[in-house]
């Protein structure tokens, strides 16, 4: 499972909460992540990350343009939904880039749980 991990500040607390509660899973896969998010998820949980840009810098683009070549399978993307982003125009390209691909993308913990709860049950 090829996994991209993303949060924006407010929800990075979230994000590393959430990684930490299914970590035994997401040691099993693929993970990469936007720059300051992985940064957490290694200095914190020591996960194994691929770091890519920070979200504002391009690692959204990023991970959208691997994921329209097929090369990640699913995204955890924790949009702050109460903070304008400089880079909105990247946030709705990635998440365009997700249906266009049909790639499953959960942009809340609550999506997120059911998504990760299914994988770790299909593992
Ligand atoms: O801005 C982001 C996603 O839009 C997240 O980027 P960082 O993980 O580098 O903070």
């Amino acid at each position: 499972m090829k996994l991209a991990l993303i949060a924006h500040d407010g929800k990075k607390n979230e994000m590393v909460a959430l990684a930490a509660e299914f970590k035994a899973f997401l040691q099993g896969c693929q993970l990469m992540a936007t720059g300051t998010t992985g940064g957490r998820l290694v200095a914190e949980l020591g996960l194994s990350v691929e770091r890519l840009l920070s979200g504002p810098n391009g690692g959204d683009l990023q991970i959208g343009a691997r994921l329209a070549v097929g090369e990640v399978d699913a995204v955890i993307f924790l949009r702050d939904p109460m903070t304008p982003q400089p880079h909105e125009p990247d946030i709705n390209a990635l998440v365009r880039a997700c249906d266009v691909h049909n790639v499953p993308c959960a942009t809340n913990t609550a999506g997120a749980r059911l998504m990760l709860e299914r994988w770790a049950q299909l593992r």
